[in-house]
């Protein structure tokens, strides 16, 4: 199995790669491609942890020869946001980056399953599923915006919040990933119940928590830790499912036929060919269905706007 990470010098990328060099299957190869010249000495450095990953490093303009027999590719190239920008300013930045990587994907592992991390993610995964159409090779099971922090942050707050073992709280994220398009079915939750003030007052902390990290790391950056974290939950559970593993079952924004949007995150069943089936997302409350409907403006129009630059 072999995964690239793209954008793998950066805060999110040297967390992810120090994770899957140490989770990895053992015979998996991991391969680091950044424009940063720092990046195969990021290699270097990971590839003195014992374990049985091989890792490599590729700097420069091309990640082709990061990108050769790719099984998986996980992408956080681009820039991250700082106090009082939302993620759609990152679009001007951004927008390109994915373009300009995706068209390599195409050529050079287009049966890779692509997981995108770099904001905004509801625009940057329409704006790669152009590209891949363009050049023929787009297969919509094999392409996914990660939007594992949303489910992993839910997991921790609710926890924390009603006293549980972090390790039994199970959460749907549903829609996409920024403000009101980030739609937790606490509803779904089970074991607990929410007031209706804990239920608005635990949306809006989920909706908000990238915020309160750019916050906290006041002109310092993004989630980059816990992003690395969820984005090794999430790639790992690509690899599980391409090993045949049954039952790999993750929130991620796909085009999955929705009768919502062209993208929209809900539980998919992971397997040998991506997305093996899109799950329905369950019975949701009167305060889920009104939030769900009320975001479906904004996560078309962060769609139309990925479609329309790539046009
Ligand atoms: N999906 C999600 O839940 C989350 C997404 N993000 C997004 O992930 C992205 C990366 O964030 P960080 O790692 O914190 O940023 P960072 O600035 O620490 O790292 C980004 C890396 O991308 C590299 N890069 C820039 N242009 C490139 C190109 N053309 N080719 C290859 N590499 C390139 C940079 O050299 C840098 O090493 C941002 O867009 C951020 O908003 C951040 C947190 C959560
Ligand atoms: O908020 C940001 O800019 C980074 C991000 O996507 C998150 O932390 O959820």
């Amino acid at each position: 199995m072999k995964v690239a990470v793209l954008g793998a010098a950066g805060g999110i990328g040297q967390a992810l790669a120090l994770l899957l060099k140490t989770q990895l299957p053992a015979g998996s190869k991991l391969s680091l491609y950044d424009i940063a010249p720092v990046t195969p000495g990021v290699a270097v450095d990971l590839s003195h942890i014992p374990t049985d990953v091989e890792v490599k490093g590729f700097a420069g303009e091309d990640p082709t020869a990061a990108l050769v027999d790719a099984d998986v590719v996980l992408m956080s190239a681009g820039v991250a946001r700082k106090p009082g920008m939302d993620r759609s300013d990152l679009f001007n930045i951004n927008a390109g980056i994915v373009r300009n990587l995706m068209e390599k994907v195409a050529v050079t592992c287009p049966k890779a399953l692509v997981g995108i991390i770099t904001n905004p993610v509801n625009t940057t995964v329409a704006i790669a599923a152009e590209v891949l159409k363009n050049a023929g090779v787009y297969d919509k099971n094999r392409l996914f915006g990660i939007t594992t922090l949303d489910v992993i942050r839910s997991e921790t707050f609710i926890a924390e919040l009603k006293g549980l073992n972090v390790a039994d709280v199970k959460v749907n994220v549903i829609g996409g990933h920024s403000g009101v398009t980030i739609l937790p079915l606490l509803s779904q939750v089970e074991g607990v119940t929410f007031t209706d003030e804990e239920v608005a007052a635990m949306t809006t902390r989920i909706q908000n928590a990238g915020t309160e990290v750019v916050e906290a790391k006041a002109g310092g950056g993004s989630a980059t830790l816990s992003m690395g974290q969820a984005a090794c939950r999430f790639g790992l559970s690509l690899v599980r499912g391409l090993q045949g593993e049954a039952n790999v079952v993750e929130c991620a924004y796909v085009d999955g036929g929705s009768e919502h949007a062209e993208f929209f995150a809900q539980p998919v069943l992971l397997g040998k060919n991506g997305v093996e089936k899109v799950l329905p997302y369950g019975e949701i409350s009167a305060f889920e269905a009104n939030a769900r409907d009320a975001m479906l403006d904004t996560l078309k129009g962060d769609i139309k706007l990925g479609v329309e630059f790539v046009k």
